[in-house]
């Protein structure tokens, strides 16, 4: 049996909605071994940010030999990463390592308003990540820093994709959980040829903890399998669709997503039809 694997180098979420936590769940539920680098600490719920306690890098650096000399990820995905010695510690081992198979998700703040990148690593974030990633996925607001224009439609979007795609990442996400459009949620992909949307109805909750993050690595699973990025966001865009819809409601905050969704669709039509 071939074991696909994957790595996550992010923060973890305390309260298991986003972070490291979400993403070795959803690479489990896609049927991927999971590993994980650590970048940071934070205390966080439903409620918000608590604390954040970075990594020293050296911490980083040794997680991810550890990882390197031994694993062999078949993709690799970068979260939470907070600052510029960080970034470049990891920029350092993706290289190293020679790990093309790379997803950048260049979070930046929570979505109770934390900062989870510190604004100085920004720069650091395009320098030196960017030109190594096969596919970057930020969210609009990530969008207007990285492309550093604003963004109200998605012409916008499509012009801000190109922006990122010039700093060297091969195709661009531009997730549209935060944009509205008649009630409609669209993801841009732009490869350099050209832009596919992938659209789905908004779905009205305030259990969106953790979306991005969840995103990504469902989208990370499927290129460890072997799927191009053109079908990895198509099941990405699906297993996120899933787990907000079917929420679990828990906590007294923004709540985090329905991680077993999308699993236990698939399995119930597959009964279904046996
Ligand atoms: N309310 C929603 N209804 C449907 N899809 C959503 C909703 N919010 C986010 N998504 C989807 O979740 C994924 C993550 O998007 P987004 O929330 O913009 O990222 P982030 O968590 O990084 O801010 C995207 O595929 C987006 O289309
Ligand atoms: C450790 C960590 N990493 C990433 C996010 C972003 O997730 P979201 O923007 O969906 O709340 C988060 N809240 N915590």
């Amino acid at each position: 049996m071939n074991i696909y694997k994957a790595l996550t180098i992010a923060g973890s979420d305390s309260g298991g909605g986003a972070g490291i936590q979400a993403d070795l769940k959803t690479f489990q539920e896609l049927g991927v071994y999971g590993m994980s680098a650590l970048t940071a600490v934070t205390a966080q719920n439903t409620l918000g940010v608590q604390g954040v306690y970075p990594l020293e890098p050296a911490a980083v650096a040794q997680q991810l030999d550890s990882v390197g000399e031994d694993l062999t990820p078949d993709a690799v995905k970068t979260g939470m990463l907070f600052s510029s010695d960080i970034i470049r510690t990891v920029a350092d081992k993706i290289r190293q390592y020679g790990w093309n198979n790379l997803v950048i998700d260049p979070v930046m703040v929570a979505k109770g308003g934390s900062s989870l990148l510190l604004r100085e690593a920004v720069q650091s974030l395009i320098d030196h990540l960017l030109p190594l990633a096969l596919v970057t996925t930020p969210n609009i607001p990530e969008a207007e820093i990285l492309a550093d224009m604003s963004i109200a439609n998605l012409q916008d979007c499509e012009e801000a994709a190109k922006r990122i795609r010039q700093m060297g990442s091969q195709s661009v996400v531009i997730k549209g959980g935060h944009g509205s459009e008649n009630g409609i949620v669209t993801d841009v992909l732009y490869d350099g040829r050209e832009f596919v949307y992938m659209e789905s109805p908004r779905i009205d909750t305030r259990h969106t903890h953790g979306t991005g993050c969840t995103y990504s690595a469902a989208l990370t699973a499927e290129l460890a399998k072997g799927h191009s990025a053109a079908e990895a966001v198509r099941t990405a865009k699906a297993f996120i669709r899933a787990a907000i819809e079917d929420g679990l409601g828990i906590g007294s905050g923004h709540g985090p997503t329905n991680h077993f969704a999308y699993g236990r669709r698939l399995r119930a039509e597959g009964s279904e039809r046996q």
